[in-house]
């Protein structure tokens, strides 16, 4: 098969890896990610994952049609870039598959996962889909360490092409229909990992004392409230308590851009200079702070919809207070306790 992936970012360039396997591959770079194709034309490892890329052809930002005469596209930039990636792509499409990564939702009035913000623009593609959830730190597929990963999409061929493709013996898939829970929980990990990450700052401001017992509190009630947003979206309970949601929670619990955000935050930082700590060490989009007031505002929806109650909801209220309202994280956490 062909597989052309769109994005040369971290977690784009680590696909490669195990989707040269089996395949041929070419990667296309967005117009953010020139310096990193120049790189890579130079046989440098790609800076984000320390790691050469394993690809047939590197294309130019201006080089998009090349691509797409692949059998599986990846849309592989992050949430905010997906439908305007999409737009572009959007009438050169016929049956491929086209596969999406980004862990957000998207806001289009209403919110929306990823998949059902393609659907509304095509939906003569609604079985052409498929989403990627579950661990996978770039760095560790592209050193092919062992992750197991879930595609998720309502149409079997689709399911059947990205298992016999693009699985490997180092980067196993699992396959669902549950798409939209899968992608609810993916986007809300994001937003929950900013919490759980308050604890890490509000021990190191206390003088570095352990606080594992709150751990457990705030990851047991993160899960719960994923669990009732997710349900409440359309989505399954067993999503939550496999690879999507547990899974994907516990590999990010002391990294990314989500943990680093809420680190500052506990250790008392309020968000402007937070947000500007993160700048000053070039860490790029946090896709959890955008996400947090989406996700709220989806489960008001679900509130008025009678799918839910928002006082299920207290770690999401407390998560945006801290976001948006100056609220301080260890004040959200004695009023959730
Ligand atoms: N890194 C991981 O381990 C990992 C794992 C699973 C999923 N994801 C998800 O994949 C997405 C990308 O993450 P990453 O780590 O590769 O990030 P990254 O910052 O390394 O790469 C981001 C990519 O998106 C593109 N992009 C950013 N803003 C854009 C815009 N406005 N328009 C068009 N393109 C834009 C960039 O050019 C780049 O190709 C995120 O949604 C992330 O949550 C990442």
């Amino acid at each position: 098969m062909k597989v052309a992936i769109l994005g040369a970012g971290a977690m784009g360039s680590a696909l490669t890896i195990p989707y040269s396997e089996k395949n041929e591959v070419v990667l296309w770079g967005t117009e953010y990610d020139v310096p990193i194709l120049e790189k890579i034309r130079r046989g440098e490892k790609h800076p984000r994952i320390d790691e050469r890329v394993a690809v047939n052809d590197i294309l130019n930002p201006d080089e998009l049609d090349k691509a797409l005469n692949a059998d599986i596209l990846v849309i592989a930039v992050s949430t905010e870039g997906v439908m305007p990636i999409f737009e572009q792509i959007s009438d050169s499409l016929k049956d491929q598959v086209i596969i999406t990564l980004a862990k957000g939702f998207i806001d289009e009035g209403e919110i929306l996962t990823i998949p059902q913000a393609i659907w509304h623009e095509r939906k003569d593609l609604k079985r052409n889909i498929a989403a990627i959830t579950g661990p996978s730190i770039a760095k560790e597929v592209a050193k092919k360490l062992p992750t197991h990963v879930v595609y998720s999409s309502l149409g079997d061929r689709t399911l059947k092409v990205v298992k016999e493709y693009l699985e490997t013996d180092y980067y196993r898939i699992s396959l669902t229909h549950d798409i939209v829970g899968c992608e609810t929980a993916s986007a809300l990990k994001n937003v929950y990992s900013i919490a759980i990450a308050w604890i890490r700052g509000i021990e190191s401001r206390k003088g570095n004392v352990t606080m594992n017992n709150l751990k457990g509190i705030i990851v047991t009630q993160a899960l719960r409230e994923i669990g009732t947003l997710v349900r409440a979206n359309g989505g399954k309970t067993e999503t939550v308590y496999d690879l999507t949601g547990i899974g994907d929670l516990i590999a990010t619990f002391r990294g990314g851009r989500n943990g680093m955000l809420g680190e500052l935050l506990g250790k008392g930082y309020d968000i402007d200079s937070a947000l500007k700590e993160l700048e000053r060490r070039g860490v790029g989009v946090v896709e959890g702070y955008v996400n947090a007031e989406r996700a709220y505002r989806l489960a008001e929806t679900l509130d008025h919809k009678g799918k839910l109650k928002m006082e299920e909801l207290p770690l999401l209220e407390g998560i945006n207070d801290v976001l948006y309202n100056g609220k301080d994280a260890e004040e959200v956490i004695h009023d959730l306790f």
